[in-house]
């Protein structure tokens, strides 16, 4: 039995010992400690509080190696835009003054990935200010047959935001105003390019919070998160984009102003236009302004950071946790051993807990401390008195649960900073969601650095990685269309929260019928009859 905690001792809970479940070995840990207590989380603080990384191809050392150009790397065929002229680029210089960019190096990190997988060769930059400015380029490029793509933080992860050709590039970066903010329904209404931890700090200062948290908040825009439908951290709780974003001014591809910029939570006029621009990635409107819904910030939030013996116990552990603290569960996140030896090695963080098959990451956000300190000491003393964990840490205070959530939204770095990475981001049954990754370590054997699998367990979300020293074509063939396969025999989604880009356009067909897809091309016809919006991205190749 895990003694019965008073609220604020939760912080840091007592010394106790912890049979591990296999009953292979006994571990002396500390859950967390009362105040002044010795605790195990001393030795990493210093080293995992670090401010995340913002992603940006920008920070790139000098020595980096260059990134092959797309067009070389993979069988991708120009359509017959137009290419940019001195005219051209004299009318872009008209209607955004003194904001065309065609300096070659401030270009190159805007033609790169943040993950330096596929590079374009556009050879112009433009930053609009207002949707204004935005509508006269479209109508311009649309007029010119110039093709373009938008570009917001440049965060992606399937190379959906970077040109593959010579697209122009069309930065939302310098729309980045709050239109209002308000405080009785939490409504938030802004520009494209607002940087998500911006908003999140700015609707903190009143009392709120972003319905959604990504790895990638320093540096990801607000349109771009809604573009790409992301999912993120807060999935959990707050649910999707289709139901969090209440409006969206976009401009279509003939420079039309589309301004459904509605704060109604209900609305039943005609089609929700809004939602076909949610996750079409850029390919039927350029996303200009936003209006989403914020909820009030929870008074109390903690954060339990588990070791489980095997995923067998993972998903039990995930059972009890919504038994016990139901309303107040706010994420439940996973990570392999794996990734936590690139965590640890490649980021320098320390793990709080002993080594574990695999880590679980639990949130509750509620408004009572309290109450739920309460329900979490309940959890954790059933997931313990029953070996579904082995270890853990709990935090309540601002800095200490940064610094445990640091070691979950940072996995992406660590497994770039490990080799070439391919990613896999799946939609799979719970009670399936880790087989791939022990079959594709078989598979693949001594061709793969590493093969690791974390996620959001909570919403059903695997992320599959991969990395190698290099590139390599033939680990590639190993690992597709193996994966997309596996995946389709699941019924499961070959793309949960990333989107398709350039990188996974052709494999939708696994996810969706022939009868949607079709649809799908007849509605980007429709919008963009010329396919000037981000070509080469989300919809297959068309024979
Ligand atoms: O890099 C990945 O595969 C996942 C990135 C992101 O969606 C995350 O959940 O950390
Ligand atoms: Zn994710």
């Amino acid at each position: 039995m895990v003694p019965h905690l008073v609220p604020r001792q939760l912080v840091w809970l007592c010394r106790r010992q912890v049979a591990c479940a296999r009953g292979a070995s006994v571990q002396h840990r500390t859950w967390a400690g009362v105040s002044g207590a010795p605790s195990l989380l001393s030795p990493w603080r210093a080293t995992v509080t670090s401010p995340l990384v913002c992603r940006s191809s920008s920070s790139t050392p000098p020595s980096a190696p260059k990134v092959v150009l797309t067009q070389e790397r993979y069988p991708v065929t120009r359509l017959p835009f137009s290419v940019v002229s001195e005219d051209d680029l004299a009318a872009f210089e008209r209607i955004v003054p003194g904001r065309v960019i065609t300096d070659p190096e401030v270009l190159e990190a805007s033609n790169v990935d943040w993950l330096r997988t596929v590079r374009g060769c556009s050879k112009v930059l433009l930053r609009p200010r207002t949707s204004q400015e935005v509508a006269h380029i479209l109508r311009y490029c649309h007029e010119r047959n110039l093709a373009v793509n938008p570009q917001g933080g440049n965060t992606g992860m399937v190379g959906g935001s970077v040109p593959v050709f010579d697209e122009i590039i069309l930065s939302t970066a310098l729309m980045n105003e709050v239109i209002s903010f308000h405080s009785v329904s939490g409504t938030l209404v802004c520009q494209a390019g607002c940087v998500l931890e911006e908003l999140s700090r700015y609707v903190e200062e009143r009392g709120f919070v972003m319905p959604l948290d990504l790895g990638a908040k320093g540096s990801c825009h607000i349109g771009g998160n809604v573009a790409t439908n992301a999912g993120g951290l807060r999935f959990l709780r707050y649910g999707s984009l289709h139901g969090t974003v209440l409006g969206l001014e976009v401009v279509l591809a003939d420079g039309t102003v589309l301004n459904c910029l509605s704060s109604l939570r209900k609305d039943n006029t005609g089609y929700d236009l809004k939602q076909l621009f949610i996750g079409s990635e850029g390919t039927l409107g350029v996303i200009t302004a936003v209006s989403i819904q914020c909820p009030p910030k929870p008074r109390a939030v903690n954060v339990a950071f588990l070791g489980c013996p095997g995923f067998a116990e993972v998903l039990q552990t995930f059972t009890t946790c919504k038994g016990l603290l139901g309303e107040i569960l706010s994420a439940y996140e996973f990570m392999d051993a794996e990734c936590m030896w690139l965590v640890t090695r490649h980021l320098r963080l320390a793990s709080p807990v002993q080594e574990s098959p695999f880590y679980v990451l639990i949130e509750t956000s509620g408004s009572r401390a309290g109450h739920d300190a309460e329900k979490l000491s309940d959890f954790l003393d059933q997931v313990l008195s029953s070996g579904l964990v082995t270890d853990g840490t709990v935090a309540t205070d601002q800095m200490k649960l940064k610094a445990l959530w640091a070691l979950r939204e940072r996995i992406s770095e660590a497994l770039s900073r490990d080799g070439y990475v391919y990613k896999y981001d799946l939609s799979l049954p719970t009670e399936r969601l880790y087989d791939l990754v022990p079959d594709l370590r078989a598979r693949l054997g001594s061709r793969a650095k590493h093969v690791v699998g974390y996620g959001h367990l909570g919403d059903g979300n695997l992320h599959l990685n991969v990395t190698s020293e290099a590139f390599s074509p033939s680990l590639l063939d190993a690992l597709e269309p193996y994966v997309y396969e596996w995946t389709a025999r699941q019924r499961g989604s070959v793309s949960a929260e990333h989107g398709l880009g350039f990188k996974k356009r052709g494999v939708l067909g696994y996810s969706k019928p022939p009868e949607a897809l079709r649809l799908m091309q007849q509605l980007k016809a429709l919008l963009d009859p010329k396919g000037i919006l981000n070509p080469y991205k989300t919809l297959p190749a068309q024979a």
